[in-house]
């Protein structure tokens, strides 16, 4: 796929395969095209050249409501989780399920369905401006995954997080892979993030991919920072999670 932005080649002929039940990482310096790839995926952004093709269907010349049916199957998270701030937590995860004319006599179980799996149920009366990041974010995936999506793309979802709570959102993720079968494909420029979930990571620079790399996952364990790595880093001056 090619796309430009005026005459810009912000993706240039990238081609990438995503396999199904795989957690893909996306990785690369500010500007390297990593969420344009990503929204090109869902079509949030179209290629000028090349195609999209989900198990083996080109859906990149999709209209309308054929789009909008495909991506029910591709859930969706971002950095800023995009709330509804007027809308409770039970109101933000229905969103999709009204969107798709599911019947609301089965939304509210499968609303709530998603906020266990997220561990939030308790929080179902709450607003967003009553929610921790974390919590928002997690709000957020619940809302991703509400329609029982086949791929869930995570847009830098942990980049405004603590290491903490970095840490829960990628069990979450990681969980969501594995429990319910979701491919999963992530962009982020922490290098601790990518190598906790990823098994194959993709490297971009300059709108190009540089490499595809298979890696063995480190594990959500790994990134986890106590006090003593803090005080560790402190005095090497280093940061873990940005190198
Ligand atoms: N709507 C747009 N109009 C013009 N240029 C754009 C647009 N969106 C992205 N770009 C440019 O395309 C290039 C790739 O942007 P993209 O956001 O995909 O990079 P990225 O790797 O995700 O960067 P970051 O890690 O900073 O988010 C950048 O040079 C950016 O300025």
């Amino acid at each position: 796929m090619t796309k430009r932005y005026g005459t810009f080649e912000a993706i240039q002929s990238i081609s990438l395969h995503i396999k199904p039940g795989e957690i893909h990482g996306i990785i690369g310096a500010s500007g390297a095209g990593k969420s344009t790839l990503l929204r090109m995926m869902n079509l949030l952004e179209k290629p000028d050249e090349g195609d999209v093709i989900i198990n083996n269907k080109k859906i990149n010349h999709l209209k309308g409501k054929e789009i909008r049916h495909i991506r029910q199957s591709l859930g969706m998270i971002f950095q800023g989780h995009n709330l509804v701030g007027n809308k409770t937590v039970f109101g933000n995860v229905a969103v999709p399920l009204e969107i798709a004319k599911v019947e609301k006599k089965h939304r509210t179980e499968r609303v709530m369905e998603s906020l266990q799996f997220v561990g939030l149920e308790t929080f179902k009366d709450k607003y967003p401006r009553q929610l921790s990041g974390g919590q928002k974010q997690r709000v957020a995936i619940a809302r991703a995954i509400v329609n029982d999506p086949k791929v869930l793309l995570c847009d830098e979802p942990t980049s405004s997080l603590d290491s903490t709570t970095t840490m829960e959102i990628l069990e979450v993720l990681k969980q969501i892979n594995q429990k319910l079968n979701v491919t999963i494909v992530i962009v982020s420029h922490e290098m601790d993030v990518i190598r906790s979930l990823s098994e194959r990571v993709t490297v971009m620079a300059d709108g190009q991919i540089y490499d595809v790399v298979d890696i063995k996952p480190t594990g959500v364990h790994k990134i986890k920072k106590g006090a003593a790595t803090f005080v560790e880093q402190l005095k090497s001056g280093g940061d873990s999670n940005h190198s």
